[in-house]
């Protein structure tokens, strides 16, 4: 029997959850799977369990429905034994803005946002009570890449990094870690999903290597974990300019530029 947390995984039929389901159970966590598609994640947890000795709850639920977004909810609030939280379901944008339907654009933003919001509300209490417990958001590069060309998936991830820090300075002084992890390009099915040819991106990091990346960032209990990121300074200088940012806000008056001549 485990003393390790149970690790709470969305969309983990396939792609990036499916890996971190297989690493957690390498590690000896027990398992809480989720996804639409029940006869994959029986698959997949009937070999975690053969292969690791571990259990594996499969919790077939189509997030974007309210009914079983709050049955995941409840189990969420109640299943004690879970510990972490991998809020990793998402979809991808087919087609530029103005090819969008209403339908198209609520899939995107209840599953990419809400669905994950409402998950991480879900856990966040019973974490805070017992000052422990992790959160990890699944975001992405293309959060902060406007130039990509995926304005509503785009913005749906600088929601996941936004919340992710804000959350990190809400809940980490009561002993609960958020993680932000931004995949860049990663070999996975999201890509056929939205009807876009992987074969035209130039260049994709293999799943096992983004997700064992993304696992070091969270033993180190980095905030943000950006793989592709081969300069870290980077970021620092980007967090830098923007605290600089702040410390030029004064809201008292308009900035000089913006008062009226004659
Ligand atoms: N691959 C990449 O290049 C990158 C991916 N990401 C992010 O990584 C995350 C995982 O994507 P990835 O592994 O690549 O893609 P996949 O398409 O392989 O995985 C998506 C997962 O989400 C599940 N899912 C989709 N819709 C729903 C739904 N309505 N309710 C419940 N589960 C759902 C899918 O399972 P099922 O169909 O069974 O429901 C599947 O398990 C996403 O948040 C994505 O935005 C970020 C940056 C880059
Ligand atoms: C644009 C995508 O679909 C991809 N998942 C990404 O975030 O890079």
């Amino acid at each position: 029997m485990t003393r390790l947390p149970t690790v709470f995984i969305t969309g983990a039929s396939s792609g990036i959850g499916a890996t971190y389901a297989e690493r957690f159970a390498r590690r000896g966590h027990n398992l809480v799977l989720v996804a639409r598609d029940q006869a994959r994640l029986e698959t997949l947890a009937a070999r975690l369990r053969a292969d690791n000795g571990v259990t594996v709850d499969v919790l077939p639920a189509d997030l974007t429905h309210p009914a079983d977004l709050i049955a995941i909810e409840t189990r969420l609030r109640d299943d004690d034994r879970i510990g972490i939280l991998v809020n990793n379901a998402g979809l991808s944008q087919s087609g530029g803005f103005a090819q969008q339907s209403a339908g198209a654009i609520d899939g995107l933003v209840s599953l990419n946002i809400t669905a994950l919001t409402r998950l991480a509300a879900a856990v966040t209490p019973r974490f805070v009570q017992s000052g422990t417990g992790a959160i990890v958001n699944i975001g992405s590069v293309v959060g902060f890449l406007p130039e990509f060309g995926m304005a509503i998936y785009g913005a749906t991830k600088a929601f996941v990094l936004f919340l992710s820090q804000g959350l990190h300075l809400e809940l980490s002084p009561h002993g609960v870690y958020v993680q932000a992890v931004l995949p860049a390009a990663t070999r996975t099915e999201i890509w056929e999903r939205a009807g876009i040819d992987a074969s035209t991106m130039p260049d994709m990091m293999e799943v096992g290597e983004l997700v064992d990346a993304a696992l070091v960032g969270f033993d180190r209990r980095e905030t943000v974990t950006i793989p592709a990121l081969h300069v870290a300074e980077r970021w620092d200088a980007l967090e830098g300019a923007r605290q600089g940012l702040l410390s030029d806000l004064k809201q008292l008056h308009a900035a000089e530029r913006y008062l009226r001549q004659g």
